[in-house]
């Protein structure tokens, strides 16, 4: 037993539990007057009410459905934990007799992930406060592109500057874009000289690989300075080419040292052998290529992944992840340490509501106690031993020391490493099965991870103030409604297979465990109740269909305090999580055209895919963008532009609320009823907040002049099919 004063990590209980459970209860009370209402006041199913009678059921459907999904979402509210590391205690235990470290960062294509970007984020892990002989860098580039090997064979040798101006200036964030942005700069004279010499290099480094990047190719007299190059001699594409593992700095070699003559890390390029004729597998596939590669070169017991737009942060991550992994009480359960995506490109107003600031804050926290978060495939310490599939065993002691600590011959190496890397390697293996990230999911990381806690293994989420990785998210809608359909196809396809986390982990995690992953799994899903409770119940506002109790009625009670509770303390969560009001309402407008957009889609690709009609796939999330589309972005002013069939649904669902609010309005002045006050209350309140909310639709629709409106086109389809519902005498 270690003293808590010893731990090398402690865990507390967020605050605030009893008033949140409390206010659990009391929604949890409305629900259930909810549905019982519902259960109970079914319209008669005489002849022509029949229509009716299915639409009100319709509603206890969509109703039944949230309540099961509410009580999902409980899971990770119930009790979160905060996690704190010390890094004094682990340097008074260990010093600097740290274990190597492995780096993973994976690149896919030099047009939408531009080489300048990932050459930051390269530089950036390179400068970790960790002793680089302990450390190696690996980039995988599915692209296959001489750009990004020319890019990365600059980065060793501005590395030989970078590293040594960091360490003595102790430079955070250490990624050189991110640095030189910042405001502010040296006060000292001979600080800012230094500085100055060190952006100068920077800027011309880069300067040289975007005008190759945008001329395509790399001049001759560079691709003589390393025999790299040679290996894009054969004319190969990025579809079909040979293994390529190049060592740019052999960090066992002593001749690989920086400008004031410390060590370097290793550095590696590799692109694993394409063929047209076999699969790859996405991501997945280059991960565990990667994790071969670097098990002839490496070997590391810790095995550290980014996306290629990650760059690090916080110069103490690993050693702050190394404090769980090396914890005498814990560590030898833990199989990987998670910190959270963050993004520096999200406007205050988190007009996509893709900054996941209540994910971060709280529902990674509240998974934690229940075995640990999900692996989210960036930003994640990994115990290289778990995700080789080995299960959890409490007589298996790491070997900490291990690692290939010399390195003989570079030329021999690199043969055996390609070996690796080829495509049929895998064949009759256990690789993307039993062994490595998991194969045939738009969802590598989710299914991985949930693979290492059902083999007994727990895993921790590190949220430090300082954030660790920071990243590009999606800045106009086409892309957010495209990564979250990859997002909820690939999760619910996990849910339908033979991983269901009910199943696949029954007995083998806790149960709330299970339903934290299933609040993902069942994204798809929840497209079809929230498509009929933005439809149903308006139209039948116009049309005179009665849904809700009438105002007067104490049923009206559950329905509002259901709907003022939740949404109280939704709005709260967000506050407290770091968005704005704003924010939130506009993360609340996001999560409703989600559902009723990518969600759909991700729900109706399972479908096709159940039934062999499509396959899954993986379409890469583009990290720029034009000059047009950002300086939108930045005054928050959302992007359709494209006449894509994902906007005939947004454009349209918004339309048809217009119109039957306008519609149901104007019957009761006709009729002379009480406009508010009549049995169609909610109805109408539902209806006008759908209006408010779909407020930036319309002005794209009919206001907006510029090039990111929504095209005409795609307002006269949803004239048509909005015409089409009212049309329809569907009750
Ligand atoms: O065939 C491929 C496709 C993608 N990538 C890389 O995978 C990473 C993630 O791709 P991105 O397009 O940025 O996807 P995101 O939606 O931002 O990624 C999130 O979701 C993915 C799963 O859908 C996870 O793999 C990611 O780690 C997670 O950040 C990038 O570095 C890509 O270069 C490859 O290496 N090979
Ligand atoms: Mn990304």
């Amino acid at each position: 037993m270690v003293a808590e004063t010893e731990r090398l990590f402690a865990t507390e209980e967020l605050g605030g539990r009893a008033v949140y459970r409390v206010h659990a209860a009391t929604v949890l009370a409305g629900i259930c007057l909810v549905l019982y209402y519902r259960a109970t006041h079914v319209p008669g199913s005489a002849g022509s009410c029949r229509a009716a009678t299915a639409a009100w059921v319709g509603m206890l459907a969509a109703e039944l459905w949230f309540a099961f999904y509410w009580l999902l979402t409980q899971s990770v509210r119930w009790c979160p934990v905060r996690r704190r590391a010390f890094t004094d205690r682990l340097a008074a235990r260990y010093g600097e007799r740290l274990p190597c470290v492995d780096i993973f960062v994976c690149t896919a294509d030099p047009q939408s992930e531009p080489p300048s970007l990932v050459m930051a984020t390269i530089l950036s892990l390179m400068a970790y406060n960790y002793p680089p002989e302990n450390l190696n860098v690996y980039l995988s580039d599915d692209g296959c592109s001489i750009l990004t090997f020319y890019a990365l064979w600059e980065t060793a040798t501005f590395a030989k500057q970078w590293l040594p101006f960091c360490r003595r200036y102790n430079i955070e964030p250490s990624s050189p874009a991110a640095y030189f942005t910042l405001p502010d700069r040296p006060n000292d004279p001979q600080a800012l000289e230094e500085w100055s010499f060190v952006k100068g290099l920077y800027q011309e480094m880069t300067e040289r690989i975007d005008s190759a990047v945008r001329s395509g190719e790399v001049p001759e007299q560079i691709r003589v300075n390393h025999k790299g190059f040679s290996e894009w001699n054969m004319g190969c594409t990025s579809k079909d080419h040979q293994p390529i593992v190049q060592i740019l700095i052999d960090g066992k070699d002593r001749g690989a040292i920086d400008s004031e003559g410390n060590v370097l890390p290793t550095l590696v390029y590799m692109a694993r052998e394409k063929r047209p004729q076999y699969h790859h597998n996405f991501k997945a596939g280059a991960m565990n290529a990667l994790i071969r590669v670097s098990s002839v070169i490496s070997n590391s017991p810790i095995i550290m992944n980014v996306d290629c737009d990650m760059y690090s942060n916080n110069n103490n991550s690993i050693r702050e992840a190394l404090c769980f992994f090396l914890d005498e009480e814990m560590g030898d359960k833990i199989a990987f340490v998670q910190y959270p995506q963050n993004y520096n490109n999200m406007t205050k107003n988190n007009i996509y509501g893709n900054s996941f600031n209540v994910l971060n804050q709280v529902e990674l926290r509240g998974t934690d106690s229940w075995g640990g978060p999900m692996y989210l495939g960036t930003g994640c310490f990994h115990r290289r031993e778990a995700l080789c599939g080995r299960s959890f065993n409490k007589d298996y002691k790491e070997d900490w020391n291990r690692g290939i600590k010399t390195q003989h011959h570079i030329d021999q190496t690199e043969g055996k490493a390609k070996s690796l890397a080829t495509c049929t390697y895998e064949h009759n293996t256990q690789w993307g099965l039993e062994i490595g990230l998991k194969y045939g999911c738009a969802v590598e990381d989710n299914i991985t991870g949930l693979a290492i806690h059902c083999r007994g293994w727990e895993s921790v989420y590190n949220n430090p103030p300082r954030p660790a990785f920071i990243g590009v998210g999606p800045t106009t809608m086409a892309q957010t409604i495209l990564q979250h359909k990859r997002w909820s196809e690939g999760m619910f396809s996990i849910f339908l297979s033979k991983c269901c986390p009910f199943f696949f982990a029954h007995g083998k995690t806790r149960l709330p465990h299970q339903m934290a992953y299933c609040i993902y799994g069942l994204w798809a899903p929840n497209s079809l109740p929230m498509l009929y409770y933005v439809v149903i119940p308006s139209l039948g506002l116009l049309k005179g269909t009665l849904f809700f109790p009438e105002i007067m009625s104490p049923w009206v009670i559950p329905f509002i305090c259901v709907l003022v509770v939740k949404n109280i303390y939704s709005l709260y969560e967000a506050l407290f999580s770091g968005d704005t009001l704003k924010g939130w309402w506009n993360g609340q407008r996001m999560w409703m055209i989600r559902r009723i957009t990518s969600y759909l889609y991700g729900f109706i690709d399972n479908i096709r895919m159940l039934l062999g009609l499509s396959k899954m796939g993986f379409v890469v999330s583009p990290k720029v963008s034009g000059e047009d589309e950002s300086k939108r972005y930045e005054q928050e002013i959302m992007e359709f532009g494209t006449s894509s069939p994902e906007y005939v649904i947004i454009a349209t669902v918004a339309l048809l609320n217009l119109v039957c609010l306008v519609g149901g309005l104007g019957q009761f002045l006709v009729s002379g009823q009480n406009m508010l006050l009549n049995g169609f209350s909610l109805q109408i309140f539902l209806c006008g907040l759908l209006v408010i909310i779909n407020i930036p639709i319309y002005e794209a629709m009919f206001l907006r002049k510029d090039r990111g409106r929504i095209p005409f086109s795609v307002t006269l389809t949803s004239v048509g099919f909005v015409m089409l519902a009212l049309v329809v005498p569907i009750f």
